[in-house]
C-alpha cells in the first residue's frame, strides 16, 4: 500500500535524503517518466503556485519542465542528462532566488501524491513508487527558503 504521507518541514532544517530505487526508473521507462513531470508541471500551471514558475512564457515552461524531468531521470539513476546540460545539482542554490514556503512545498508534493497512485494501477512495483515519493517528501522540505506565513 502507498503511503503518501507529507513529513512536517522545517524551514533551515536538512534530514538525510535516500534517492529513489533505481528500480522505479527502469520499470516505468523514460517516456512514461516525461509524461509524470509533464503532468505535475501543468497542475503546477493551474495552482496557487503558478506564480513560482515561468508559466506566462511557453518556451520557458517547457524548459523548466525538461531541466526537472532531467534531474529526476538521473537521481533514479537514470541517464545523466542533467549533470551534462545544466552541470552539478546544487538545487537549494537553484531554488534560491524562488521564495517557496512550507504551503508552497505542500502543493507541489500534493499534485505528486495525485499523480503516484495511477502508476500503480499501470503495474510499477508500490514499493519503487513509495521510495520515490519518500525522496520527493524529504529532499523538498531542502527547498524550503522562506518562512511561512
Ligand atoms: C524534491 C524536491 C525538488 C526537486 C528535486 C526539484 C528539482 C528542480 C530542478 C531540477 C529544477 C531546474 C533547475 C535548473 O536546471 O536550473 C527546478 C526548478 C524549480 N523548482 Fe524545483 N525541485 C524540488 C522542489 C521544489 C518545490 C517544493 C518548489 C516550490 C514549491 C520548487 C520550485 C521550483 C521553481 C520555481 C523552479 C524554477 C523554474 C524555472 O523557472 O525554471 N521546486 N526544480
Amino acid at each position: 500500500m502507498l503511503e503518501l504521507k507529507i513529513t512536517d518541514g522545517v524551514l533551515g532544517v536538512r534530514p538525510p535524503v535516500t534517492k529513489p530505487h533505481p528500480g522505479f526508473f527502469f520499470q516505468v521507462g523514460e517516456e512514461r517518466f516525461r509524461k509524470l513531470v509533464d503532468d505535475h508541471y501543468e497542475k503546477i500551471r493551474n495552482s496557487d503556485i503558478a506564480f513560482l514558475f515561468p508559466v506566462n512564457d511557453e518556451e520557458d515552461f517547457a524548459n523548466a519542465k525538461k531541466h526537472a524531468a532531467d534531474f529526476l531521470i538521473q537521481i533514479c539513476g537514470g541517464p545523466d542528462y542533467f549533470a551534462q546540460t545544466r552541470g552539478e545539482p546544487r538545487m537549494v542554490g537553484r531554488h534560491a532566488p524562488f521564495r517557496i514556503d512550507e504551503h508552497g512545498r505542500r502543493r507541489w508534493l500534493e499534485f505528486y501524491a495525485e499523480l503516484l497512485p495511477p502508476l500503480e494501477a499501470e503495474g510499477i512495483n508500490p514499493e519503487y513508487i513509495q521510495s520515490f515519493w519518500d525522496y520527493l517528501d524529504i529532499f523538498s522540505i531542502w527547498m524550503i527558503n522562506t518562512p511561512s506565513h
